[in-house]
């Protein structure tokens, strides 16, 4: 059984797209009510349009709130009451209209964005109970109206408000598809920049923002640990692609990965960094240096014996050895390169001492030589 990779968790995605939309959505709303009331009120000041004292005053309440409530929206916490009063007030403008302003066909307006609106702000029930309820209000005050609609004109706004209702349902539900799509394909790009595509396991960007977090959090700790990297390259990889194509040796390489992570613990990264490469990082794990080297070499060696044993690639058997450095961190001031470097160093020692072995990096310039380890050959 193999051990799945832990998944990678992305972050910086956690926001719903279409979440961003409503709010731009309402404030758009918000805006153009608070204009346009603006500008009723100017022109009144201006004597272009008299709008009567009650008038008047309901325009300037209505103008400041949205100011307000414009202002408002940028606390997310407040995205459903603001949505809500919106909605309402528009519902409400328009039965007030209906009833005590018999010319004022701009209610209409109102009244068809506020429908839509509800769809896009607070969902499709919180539309559909909105147009229903709204068909319901001019049914009921039809006849006590100041201008009674004619039958025409009930069953017209009816067809009309039906009309907008089925509407607003396809746009809001393609919208939401469409945000749904890009999300999707977001997640997908950002974990396509991260995972190596053949294995599935963490390429050098993840492994080395990793490694940098590891430096960085043996740093804030008062108590040293170590941790160990190993840098594992395949023993004549090349052969495996000249006999069995390059199919075959992607094969491998896949079955290589998931050997390597059936190894270590879930807390251990694994990553490609290309070609036959591979990278074992052991976080900050042991109390001191020979406890660190004694661990590593214990995993190391079941590393050199899990990628050691045959494979079967294509019907074909197929037996690679690994070479493997191995280096402790951290060293005084070290980083995620110089840590990459010392382990690079250790494996090409590896490789120079005849392959299928193990090779501890010697550490700082200062520090004395550290044990070389186990050969396969002899295991
Ligand atoms: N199948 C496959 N092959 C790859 C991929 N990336 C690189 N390679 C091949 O992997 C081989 C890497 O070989 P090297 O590591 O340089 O050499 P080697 O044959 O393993 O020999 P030593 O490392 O010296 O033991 C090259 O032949 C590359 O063409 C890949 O994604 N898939």
């Amino acid at each position: 059984m193999h051990k799945t990779p832990p998944t990678f968790q992305d972050p910086g995605l956690a926001d719903d797209g279409y979440r961003v939309f409503q709010r731009v959505f309402l404030r758009a709303l918000l805006g153009a009510a608070g204009s346009v009331s603006g500008l009723f009120v100017l022109a009144d000041l201006m004597g272009i349009n008299h709008l009567g004292e009650t008038q008047l005053l309901g325009t300037v309440v209505y103008c400041l709130a949205n100011v307000v409530m414009l202002s408002l929206t940028w606390r997310r916490a407040l995205y459903v009451p603001l949505a809500a009063i919106l909605v309402l007030a528009s519902f409400a403008i328009y039965t007030l209209a209906l009833v005590s302003v018999p010319g004022d066909e701009l209610r209409i307006v109102w009244y068809f964005l506020g429908i839509g609106g509800s769809y896009i702000l607070l969902g499709r029930w919180v539309g559909l109970a909105f147009t229903v309820a709204s068909i319901g209000v001019i049914l009921a005050l039809n006849p006590g109206l100041p201008i009674p609609y004619s039958r025409l004109s009930v069953v017209t706004i009816t067809l009309a408000l039906v009309s907008c209702s089925i509407i607003s349902l396809a746009v809001t539900a393609y919208a939401q598809g469409v945000y749904r799509q890009l999300l999707e394909a977001n997640r997908h790009l950002r974990s396509l920049s991260l995972v190596d595509p053949l294995t599935g396991l963490p390429n050098r960007r993840l492994l080395d923002d990793r490694l940098r977090q590891t430096l960085a959090e043996g740093g804030r700790h008062p108590q040293q640990t170590f941790g160990a990297l190993m840098f594992l390259d395949l023993d004549h990889f090349k052969e495996v692609n000249d006999t069995l194509g390059h199919q075959g040796g992607d094969a491998l390489l896949i079955e290589i990965g998931h050997r390597l992570r059936a190894q270590v613990r879930d807390s251990d990264t694994v990553a490609r960094l290309g070609g036959d490469e591979f990278v074992i990082l052991l976080p900050l794990f042991a109390p001191d240096r020979d406890a660190a080297l004694q661990g590593a070499q214990t995993v190391a060696g079941k590393l050199l014996e899990a990628v050691g044993q045959p494979y079967t690639v294509d019907g074909h058997v197929v037996a690679r050895t690994p070479s493997i450095g191995l280096t402790l961190f951290p060293e005084p001031g070290d980083t995620a390169a110089a840590v990459l470097q010392r382990a690079d160093a250790a494996m090409y020692q590896a490789k120079a001492d005849g392959r299928r072995c193990l090779r501890v990096s010697k550490g700082g310039a200062d520090r004395a030589p550290l044990q070389t380890g186990a050969d396969l050959a002899g295991a």
